[in-house]
Parts: C-alpha cells; sequence; structure tokens
C-alpha cells in the first residue's frame, strides 16, 4: 500500500462545474531523491481508484506535487490521510482559487473538517478557530459541542473583549504577548482586532512595540512564527523552504537583524520586524495571511550582550560576512524563485546601510523586489513633504532640504525627492543642491579627508567647509526642512528647533527614526519649540497635541503607510520588478488622500482608520502604471483595478464552515 506518510497536503476540492474532485498531493520530504518511487507508489493507488489524470508538475527536475484530477469520488483514498492534513484550508492558494473560481471557500471547510480533522484539532487551528464563536450547528457537525463553554458568542463580542482585555494590562509589552498569542489562536479574531482598532494596536504590533519585543525576544519567546535560515543552512535553503507549511507564498519580509529600527544589531532576535511588518500587510492592505512568510536570515550578531544573554535563540558566533555571507543571500534569492516562482515579492528589511544599498542593487533588475528602508521610506516622506507643501504654500523645488542620518532613509529620500523634482522639470544637478546630508561627522562636504565618502553619499556632497554641528549647520544652510533619519533620540534639541521658526514661517520637521525612545523630536517638543508653528511628522506614533487650545494631530510618516498597498499591487497583479517610479507614484498618490481637512490640525498623513482604502487607492495607482509599462504578469487587465483589488482585499470575518445543506441559517 502507499506510504501516506511521505505526504503531506492533500486537499479535496470539490470543482462545482466539471462536478469533479480534484486531489492535490506534495511531498515532505525534503531529500527528494525518493520521491520517484513515491510518485510511482502514488500512481498506483490513484490508479486503483480509477483516477483519470496525474500530471506530475515538475520544476527543475524535481516533482514537487502531483495533481490528480479524479473521475470518480476519491473519498475512500483520502479518509486513509491523516490528520495532519488540516493545514489544508489555510494553504489553499491562488492557483486553485483562480482554477476553482466560482467555488465557495465553505465547500472547502466543510470537505476537509468532515473528512480529517477532529474538533479539537480546529479548534487548535488559529486558520479555522472561531472560539465561542462556533454556532450550535457547528459544534455539533465538526464534533466540538461540550469542548467550549455554551454560549454563542459572535465576532464583534469576541473583539470588544479582547480589547477590554488589552486595556487592563499594565504595559504594552504584555499586550504584544497577548496579540501575539491571539494570532497562534485565532488568525481572524487578531485581524479583526487589528482591523477594527488599528490607531489603538498598531503601535502594539509595530512601531514602538516591536522594537522592545525584539530586544526581549528570547526572554518573551513562546511559538515560533516565520522561516529562521542560518549560515549553516547554506547549501541547502531549498529544503528549509520546503518545510514551511503554505506553498502560494506571494511576499516575503526578510532581515538579518543587522539594523532592527534604530536599536542596531538584533540578530536572530529580528525577527519581530519581519513578523510585524507582515500582519500589516493582511491588516492595512488586505494581503491574505497565507501568501506572506516572515524569514530572518541569521548569520550571527556582533552585539555582545546578545551573544551573553542566555535567553538568545540565534546562533552565538559573530557575523559571517564577505563572500560566504553574499553566497548565502544569492542562494537564499535563488532558493526563493525556485521554491514560490518569480513572481513571489521580496522586502528586504532592516539590513545594515552598505548591504542594504550592494543588495538593492544587485537584485533589484532581476528579482521582484524592493528594500523598505531606503524606498518604502523614501516613498513616505516624499508624500508628507507633498503634503507640507500644501500648508506652507511653496513649490517642492523651492525649497532647502537638510537630512540628519545619511543612511539608507536619508539617500533613499534624497534619491526620491530628485526624481520628484526632475518631474517639476529641475535639472538632476540643480535638484541635488538642494539636499544637504548631515552624518556622523557633520556635514557631509566634497573632498573629506579620511574614509572619504560612499557612492551615495557622494552625490549629495556640496562644496562647502566642513561643518560639524547639527545647530551650525541649520544656521549656515537655513533649511526649510529638517528630516531626522539618524537612529539619534533627542538629536533636535530645543536650540535647533528655535534656529528653525526663526527663519521659517512653516518649518517641516520630522523625526522619522524608530521606535519612539530614537525619534528625533516628540511632537511635543515640536510643537512647543516653534509655538505650534512647525508641520510635523514621526516615524513612530505621537498622541495628539493641545497648545494654545489648539489641537495638533502629528502624522506618523511610517513606511507601512506604503509598503501594504505598494505589496498588495504586486500580488494582486503580479508585478514583476519594482522600480522607483513606482514610490514616486505610491508617493503622490497617498499625498492625494490627504485632505484640507486633514492639513488644518498638521496632519500631512490620512487619518490611519482609512487605511485600508488609501492602501488600495496606492495598489490601483501602481497597478495602473504597471500595467502600461509591461510590468504586470496577470491578464487581461481588469476593466477597474480598484475593484478588482477591492475584491481580493482579505476580509477579517467569519467564513461558514457549512456547506449550504447543513445550514440551518441559510435554507430560513
Ligand atoms: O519599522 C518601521 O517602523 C519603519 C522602518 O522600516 C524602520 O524604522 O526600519
Ligand atoms: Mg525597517
Amino acid at each position: 500500500m502507499f506510504d501516506w506518510s511521505t505526504l503531506r497536503d492533500c486537499i479535496l476540492l470539490k470543482r462545482r462545474n466539471a462536478k469533479k474532485k480534484v486531489l492535490r498531493l506534495s511531498t515532505t520530504q525534503s531529500n527528494i531523491s525518493n520521491i520517484g518511487s513515491s510518485l510511482q507508489q502514488m500512481v498506483t493507488v490513484i490508479n486503483q481508484f480509477e483516477i483519470m489524470l496525474v500530471k506530475p508538475v515538475v520544476r527543475s527536475n524535481q516533482i514537487r506535487q502531483v495533481f490528480a484530477w479524479p473521475l470518480v469520488q476519491c473519498s475512500s483514498i483520502l479518509t486513509q490521510c491523516s490528520t495532519t492534513e488540516r493545514t489544508i484550508v489555510s494553504s489553499t492558494n491562488q492557483k486553485e482559487r483562480t482554477f476553482l473560481d466560482g467555488h465557495k471557500k465553505h465547500d472547502k471547510y466543510f470537505m476537509t473538517f468532515r473528512r480529517f480533522i477532529t474538533g479539537h484539532e480546529i479548534l487548535l487551528d488559529r486558520h479555522t478557530n472561531k472560539g465561542t464563536a462556533f454556532s450550535i450547528e457547528e459544534r455539533q457537525i465538526y464534533r466540538i459541542h461540550g469542548l467550549l463553554p455554551p454560549t454563542v458568542t459572535t465576532l464583534e463580542l469576541q473583539a470588544d473583549r479582547i480589547m477590554e482585555n488589552l486595556r487592563n494590562m499594565s504595559d504594552d509589552l504584555a499586550r504584544y504577548i497577548a496579540l501575539s498569542a491571539l494570532q497562534d489562536r485565532n488568525e481572524k479574531l487578531f485581524y479583526r482586532v487589528v482591523m477594527e482598532y488599528t490607531q489603538e494596536i498598531m503601535p502594539l504590533v509595530y512601531t514602538p512595540t516591536v522594537g522592545l519585543a525584539c530586544q526581549k525576544y528570547g526572554l518573551i519567546f513562546s511559538k515560533p512564527k516565520g522561516l529562521f535560515i542560518t549560515i549553516y543552512d547554506k547549501g541547502h535553503i531549498d529544503d528549509v523552504l520546503m518545510n514551511w507549511p503554505a506553498r502560494d507564498v506571494r511576499v516575503i519580509v526578510v532581515t538579518d537583524g543587522e539594523r532592527i529600527l534604530g536599536l542596531g544589531d538584533l540578530g536572530c532576535n529580528g525577527m519581530g520586524i519581519p513578523v510585524g511588518k507582515l500582519s500589516l500587510y493582511t491588516a492595512l492592505a488586505g494581503v491574505a495571511p497565507e501568501y506572506c512568510l516572515p524569514i530572518t536570515l541569521d548569520v550571527g550578531t556582533n552585539n555582545e550582550s546578545l551573544l551573553n544573554d542566555k535567553y538568545y535563540l540565534g546562533l552565538r558566533q559573530k557575523r559571517v560576512t564577505g563572500k560566504e555571507y553574499d553566497e548565502f543571500i544569492d542562494e537564499f534569492m535563488q532558493a526563493v524563485v525556485k521554491q514560490f516562482g518569480q513572481e513571489c515579492l521580496i522586502q528586504f528589511e532592516d539590513f545594515a546601510n552598505r548591504n542594504a544599498f550592494r543588495l538593492l542593487k544587485k537584485y533589484r533588475d532581476n528579482y521582484c523586489t524592493f528594500n523598505d528602508d531606503i524606498q518604502g521610506t523614501a516613498s513616505v516622506a516624499l508624500a508628507g513633504i507633498l503634503a507640507s507643501l500644501r500648508i506652507t504654500k511653496r513649490k517642492l523645488s523651492d525649497n532647502v532640504f537638510v537630512f540628519y542620518g545619511a543612511g539608507e532613509a536619508s539617500i533613499g529620500m534624497s534619491n526620491l525627492l530628485v526624481f520628484a523634482m526632475e518631474n517639476e522639470g529641475i535639472p538632476v544637478e540643480e535638484a541635488r543642491k538642494k539636499i544637504y546630508l548631515v552624518d556622523s561627522k557633520g556635514l557631509v562636504v566634497k573632498n573629506r579627508p579620511a574614509g572619504g565618502l560612499s557612492e551615495e553619499k557622494n552625490r549629495y556632497a556640496h562644496e562647502h567647509e566642513p561643518i560639524n554641528k547639527l545647530e551650525d549647520v541649520i544656521k549656515t544652510i537655513k533649511p526649510s526642512f529638517l528630516i531626522g533619519a539618524s537612529g539619534q533620540g533627542s538629536a533636535f534639541t530645543r536650540e535647533i528647533l528655535e534656529i528653525m521658526i526663526s527663519f521659517n514661517k512653516r518649518p517641516v520637521i520630522f523625526a522619522l527614526s524608530n521606535p519612539t525612545s530614537k525619534a528625533e523630536c516628540t511632537a511635543r517638543e515640536a510643537y512647543e519649540a516653534t509655538k505650534g508653528q512647525c508641520v510635523f511628522a514621526s516615524g513612530s506614533p505621537f498622541p495628539k497635541y493641545v497648545y494654545n487650545d489648539q489641537t495638533y494631530v502629528p502624522g506618523q510618516g511610517n513606511n507601512s503607510y506604503i509598503f501594504p498597498g505598494v505589496g498588495l499591487s504586486i500580488v494582486t497583479c503580479g508585478i514583476r520588478h519594482v522600480p522607483d517610479e513606482i514610490f514616486y507614484i505610491a508617493a503622490k498618490t497617498l499625498s492625494e488622500q490627504v485632505t484640507n481637512e486633514d492639513l488644518s490640525v498638521g496632519l500631512v498623513y490620512p487619518p490611519i482608520e482609512k487605511i485600508r482604502t488609501v492602501s488600495r487607492k496606492i495598489a490601483a495607482a501602481v497597478a495602473e502604471y504597471a500595467y502600461e509599462q509591461k510590468l504586470a504578469a496577470f491578464y487581461p487587465k481588469p476593466i477597474d483595478l480598484e475593484k478588482f483589488i477591492e475584491e481580493k482585499q482579505y476580509i477579517a470575518e467569519y467564513e461558514c464552515a457549512l456547506p449550504p445543506r447543513w445550514s440551518w441559517e441559510k435554507e430560513k
């Protein structure tokens, strides 16, 4: 008899029209050398059940999956499968959805539940669990009856309960842990809570709390999320990727943990960032969670305190660099394409400067990839800059910009600003002259002694006397925009802010470093020093501030306004490459969503409550461009792109797990 233990997923799906059933089988074997014989066995079994067509799907000479279209009911085969097939429901992928167009989801649930899963397992699976919201009928049919307290609740009530519990907790780390556990327990409820209470929850699952969670990762660890690939997996990264339970992965957020937010090298603890970013892909843009894969590449850490921390969970060694590192990343990129296809988006997050720029340059034309810290941050900053101009009533090119910090974010912002000015008809060289960078050594000027300048910084180096201190730079250059992306908390002192207001009616101050402790100044400090006259935005959220009876609402200039929408576009339209134009379009679209009412309270981004609509509009604008440029793979081009994208957005509602004939409610 066929050895079922070599099989993982087994999906029985009903094709409504054809009235046939589809059996999908795929292997879990990391050593695929004997898949040939497994396949042979499988074919034999399937043949016994008069299955008409067995089509092996071969990628790179390796058989990964076998699709079979049986002519007859194959339930007798399926009942022999082990209960591990419960992952099926969640891993049902888009290809199958397209293939099964018009097929109702609950049919799949019905098939899967009834045949393979015990009630207890349904409760333990975060994809299927509804907790106390299972109806009486569902409790009967899935044998959950008795495993839950008798009152049937609703998703709304469950969300209220979660919020009340969170609000009663003593600190944000406890809230982070509770939300993380909720995500493991009941995914729909988790997203419902994040989507309904975005303003309150985002700072918990994202910056600033995620920064603290990363620092304490080893201590608070309970259940793993995402995939850990270490330098010792070099040579078989492909196998590690195969261990991920979902096969239709469309977005990967990857970090090597070397520059987590403004907190520095956190090694393997950086995993909180890909996990948090991908939660926002779903909550803010509606990319289905099953498409998302968080990855940490562990090549060691140079953080001594982590290396000496007894709870640290990463490799206890110094970072591997140079050729070995490069080969490792190369292999990773290739393995992703092999496993998940050329169109799988790979978002680089929180790599150190030197690697971030290099890797972006190396991969941007050959893979579907972007660097969020360079390009996403640039885009959100440009959007804030464009909206600020509606307050200051100036043209973009009438401004002078000082960037404090000259890393990924500042260089990315500068490049995109130049791009935007070019679009206003300003020649590149002239545009660059309006931009000044300040790094740890002071103003970035030509002919810097010792060490020179990187290629990226050199573009913005001015013929100027060196100036060391930021306040002296401000006094001399007299910028209209002061933008901080330095990772140095409190760098914008009261004195600096007062200098800014001394020659600007409405100075624009962006303190973009994350988390809150690294912000260059707080909203309160900026408003107070400038007597409420500055336009302020920050990377991490600050509360509203009342000054002289006027309420100011600081905007959150965080790339979370950009990457979810851009990513949504990429996954729904199959965009193959991500050129800079996309981030320019995203920035313009985002700034257009800012209303005059928002501006009147100083807000240069749309309120976070509108984020799903905003992300969709960004996605539609990006898709329009991608189709024009022949960068989108899904044809025919949808007539109404925004509607098309809206239909694909994930919704945090429980699905009816019953087939129609079991659903009393439906029959009524
Ligand atoms: O994660 C965030 O909040 C924004 C970001 O990319 C960073 O600071 O590295
Ligand atoms: Mg980042």
